[in-house]
């Protein structure tokens, strides 16, 4: 049952989150401009995914997010860094997957919003830097690579980091005109399909060279979470149909292998060729996976997975990153302030408007209020048993662009976004659903 809060307390609250992002701009801007990430307790800053370079991560995360809640003097000012500064021609080594969801999806979300054909350019020059990791005997991508070099690193990669960049390239083929991207990214994710097992499972490590699978799990956690997100969003953002069938394959077997209903709906990892139960721990990430289970039609058991991560959430105020359903015990205590939750909420929220999920989202932004808040921004927690939770010196970048921005569109009503024709990728980044708005342009 909701709450029985009306439209203007959800508006109010929207107000809210967008207030606590122009703080926390605030000081990005004065103590951390340009660089990756801020130091919220000290005020400092720290660099990824280089590790001693700064690409404005933070800043080019942030930028769809500002403009969708109308903070455009803030997005002109992130946009005139990046017109000014924003250099991929770095000699350092960072992972294809994380640079391509966080600096590309970052890039053509902006583009989306403003139209800047800069941003365009600056998003080609970093997929053009990633591609050559795909250059492998199976079409399965190295896990590192030189900016600048090309030079690659690291064969035994996993489904995530094969199959986490469809939506993004796919999107920059349709503006560019090159289906180079798109072809490449489909490829990678057939790659892996076409190796499951009998029972149609996926495990979570295999060699990108040979193609040989290293590990037996299979799990819809990291490092595979986001391979079935983007089987799905093939067909959602693209209209691919064998997306839409890999997907339909990949969660069939899930849904028959995975589950547990001992005393509420937890998915298990299991053996991928025997389907033998290999654990019943559950790591935060995969709070995702409900979400995705309503849009893709397995909408009962994605409301009862995702009320089983809130009732959880319930426990703890903010969820610890490791949880064992058999003993109740928490076995990773920290949280990076992981938007899993908050994503599955918004994800239910488009599609059937129940008010349940703006509650499980604002119990996650309260939480965080209370918890994260630092003198400088939103904080890690090293703790979340502890009393008061234990914060650590990091803000992730993820954080500028996904729970911030799934708050303010559950609760705002933006009148930027489109809430019945929409894509928000596994970072949070929009690349489909701004409504047209040129304001926003430097000139
Ligand atoms: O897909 C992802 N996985 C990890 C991060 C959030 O926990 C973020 O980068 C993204 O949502
Ligand atoms: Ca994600």
């Amino acid at each position: 049952l909701s709450a029985g809060r009306s439209e203007a307390d959800w508006k109010a609250l929207g107000e809210d989150v967008k207030a606590e992002m122009a703080w926390a701009w605030r000081h990005y801007r004065e103590r951390a401009w340009g660089r990756d990430e801020i130091k919220p307790i000290s005020g400092g800053f720290s660099s990824f995914p280089l590790k001693t370079e700064h690409l404005g991560l933070s800043l080019i995360e942030a930028m769809d997010t500002l403009w969708v809640m109308g903070l455009d003097a803030e997005f002109a000012d992130a946009l005139g860094w990046v017109k000014a500064n924003l250099d991929f021609d770095r000699d350092g080594e960072v992972s294809v997957f994380e640079t391509s969801i966080r600096l590309l999806g970052g890039l053509l979300s902006a583009h989306h919003a403003c139209g800047d054909p800069v941003l365009l350019a600056k998003a080609r020059d970093i997929a053009d830097r990633l591609i050559p990791a795909f250059a492998t005997p199976t079409g399965l991508p190295w896990r590192y690579i030189n900016l600048r070099t090309g030079a690659v690193r690291d064969p035994a990669t996993n489904p995530a980091e094969i199959g986490t960049y469809l939506p993004e390239w796919g999107t920059l083929s349709r503006l560019t005109g090159d289906r180079r991207y798109l072809d490449t990214a489909k490829k990678a994710m057939v790659a892996l399909f076409v190796r499951r097992s009998k029972i149609d499972l996926l495990a979570d490590g295999i060699d990108a060279v040979t193609g040989k699978w290293l590990t037996r799990r299979a799990t819809v956690g990291p490092p595979s979470d986001s391979y079935y997100e983007y089987l799905w969003d093939g067909w959602q953002l693209l209209g691919d149909r064998d997306c839409k069938h890999m997907y339909e394959v990949c969660t069939k077997a899930i849904l028959s292998h995975q589950l547990d209903f001992s005393e509420r709906l937890w998915v298990v990892d299991v053996d991928f060729e025997t389907g033998a139960r290999l654990s019943t721990e559950q790591d935060e990430l995969a709070s995702f996976y409900g979400g995705l289970l309503a849009q893709g039609g397995a909408a009962r058991e994605g409301r009862a997975y995702t009320e089983s991560w809130a009732w959880l959430q319930d426990r703890f105020a903010v969820l610890p990153e490791g949880y064992d359903f058999a003993s109740g015990a928490v076995t990773y205590k920290s949280n990076s302030l992981r938007p899993e939750l908050a994503d599955a909420a918004f994800n239910h929220w488009l599609l059937d408007r129940d008010p349940r999920w703006r509650e499980i989202a604002r119990t996650h932004y309260l939480a965080m209020k209370a918890a994260n808040r630092a003198s400088y921004g939103y904080a890690d927690l090293a703790d979340v048993t502890t009393t008061p939770k234990l914060q650590r010196d990091h803000c992730p970048g993820y954080w500028w662009s996904e729970q911030m921005k799934y708050y303010y569109l559950l609760f705002a009503d933006a009148p930027r976004f489109d809430y019945r024709h929409n894509y928000l990728s596994t970072e949070g980044n929009v690349l489909l659903g701004f409504k047209p708005n040129r304001r926003a342009r430097v000139v």
